[in-house]
């Protein structure tokens, strides 16, 4: 028999998997369900969103991805790790910036290879490259107190990128900073993103944020936490200031602030 001469192009590796996963906090016969069967497949070096309101289990979600906690139910992997330990090639980037106040920003930055038994030499070069990809190249001496909310986050950014992570978690990473420096930073985000192509899971209660970010945005909803939608963003990159004007913009974020409306997340008046 003639072999079809179409081949169809390969499906996307999988980066993270979640199959069935379910977690719940406290007593048994009065359990807190966070979670409740979530089924996901994140592609490797895919950049993905998760929204969703207060208590609908997103940290919770990424700190089973991040392994610092275990399901209660169900399979998690992790580019094909599924074991429990926490992947080694992971930064993480948290609402609070979580810099070290007696060391220098590069010392912050080269944090990680203090940590991981690393020699500072090997990164000095990348943690310069970094902080200067961050707009922070000027700061390399100074100490966290000298810089404001949105330069300390920046310097959690370039750390957190500094062992060139195939998965890098974001949990609110903006989410203290003003509306200008907000919008700025997920400018530059986008902009490492296109350069080191990592997986990203980013956690937001911002739908704007999640629609100009992400590739596909999951929207979860509370009690308990489920994924109710999972919505694919085709803005094409680099999608600057200009992406809030554009048809799909509008639409994604009108549709995820129904799904909001229709749940009683969000109330019209
Ligand atoms: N360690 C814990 N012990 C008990 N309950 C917990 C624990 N961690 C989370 N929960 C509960 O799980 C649910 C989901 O919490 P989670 O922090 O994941 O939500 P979230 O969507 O990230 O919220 P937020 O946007 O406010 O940060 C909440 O009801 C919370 O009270």
């Amino acid at each position: 028999m003639l072999q079809s001469a179409v081949k169809s192009s390969p499906a996307p590796a999988i980066g993270i998997q979640l199959e069935g996963v379910t977690k719940s906090f406290g007593r048994k016969d009065a359990p807190i369900v966070a979670l409740e069967r979530i089924d996901l497949q994140i592609g490797d070096g895919e950049f993905v969103a998760i929204v969703g309101p207060s208590g609908c289990g997103k940290s919770t979600m990424m700190r089973l991805i991040a392994r610092l906690s275990a399901p209660s139910t169900g399979a998690i992997s992790v580019f094909g790790d599924t074991s429990s330990a926490p992947p080694h090639d992971m930064g993480i980037v948290f609402q609070g910036h979580v810099l070290l106040p007696w060391r220098t920003i590069l010392d912050n930055v080269l944090f990680p290879a203090d940590m991981t038994g690393r020699r500072r030499g090997d990164l000095r070069s990348r943690a310069l490259e970094l902080l200067e990809s961050v707009g922070l190249k000027d700061f390399a001496n100074a100490y966290p107190h000298e810089l404001s909310g949105g330069m300390k986050q920046r310097a959690a950014i370039a750390r957190a990128l500094l062992l060139q992570p195939k998965l890098l978690l974001m949990d609110e990473p903006f989410g203290a900073l003003d509306a200008l420096t907000r919008e700025q930073m997920r400018i530059d985000l986008e902009a490492l993103w296109l350069t080191h192509r990592m997986t990203v899971v980013f956690i937001t209660h911002s739908i704007d944020e999640a629609v100009l970010l992400a590739d596909r945005v999951i929207v979860m909803t509370p009690r308990p936490g489920r994924v109710e939608q999972t919505l694919t963003v085709d803005l094409p990159r680099p999608r600057g200031l200009a992406a809030r004007r554009e048809t799909e913009f509008l639409e994604k974020s009108e549709r995820i602030t129904d799904i909001f409306l229709s749940r009683g997340v969000l109330q019209r008046h």
